[in-house]
């Protein structure tokens, strides 16, 4: 999973018109992460979500996924779509660094998960993280007079510990954002 993100990585890099080693530095002492999801079956699953709406929060996200089905994505209309199970495939999420990165040409994907009924469900995903100092900002490469960056930097270390505050001890703040780094021009 991880020799997939970098070569992945690379791609999105040439695809901005940028090296392919661009990014590369910056995973030195990487903090990426897997982490193993248990979902079991749920009597009623209209009451309860496996996980939660949210946007990854790394670089990107390799998820392995079994038959069952559940993750669900926000289309831009604002409708959830089912993500259908595909065998022997990994589902890649644009996670909110890369979102940063390019300057808002790819956008990471608000998304959840519905538990089922009768089945229990297994996922895996791979958190592909870069290192806890490094300070994400537009690429600036990709900024110019016309197309001026779009977000203030930020540390990547601080982001992640601040985002599972508000996630997991349901604090009564916000959850961190990309959007409150946004510069409004
Ligand atoms: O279980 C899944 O399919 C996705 C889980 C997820 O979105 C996450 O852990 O960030
Ligand atoms: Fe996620």
């Amino acid at each position: 999973m991880e020799k997939l993100s970098y070569k992945l990585l690379e791609l999105i890099a040439l695809s901005l018109g940028l090296p392919a080693e661009r990014f590369s530095d910056y995973f030195e002492n990487d903090t990426s992460f897997v982490r193993l999801n248990h979902y079991p079956p749920c009597p009623s699953p209209e009451l309860a979500l496996g996980v939660g709406r949210h946007k990854d929060s790394g670089a990107l996200t390799v998820l392995s996924q079994d038959d069952v089905g559940g993750l669900e994505v926000r289309r831009k209309d604002g409708e959830w779509t089912k993500v259908k199970p595909i065998p022997d495939s990994y589902i890649i999420n644009v996670g909110d660094i890369i979102q940063v990165w390019s300057n808002d040409r790819y956008k990471s994907i608000e998304h959840r998960v519905k538990v089922n009924s009768e089945r229990e469900r297994f996922s895996i995903p791979f958190f592909f993280n870069p290192a806890h100092h490094v300070m994400v900002k537009p690429m600036e490469e990709l900024i110019d007079e016309q197309s001026p960056a779009k977000y203030r930097e930020y540390n990547w270390g601080k982001f992640f510990k601040t985002r599972k505050l508000s996630d997991f001890k349901k604090l009564d703040v916000e959850n961190i954002q990309i959007h409150h780094f946004k510069i409004s021009n």
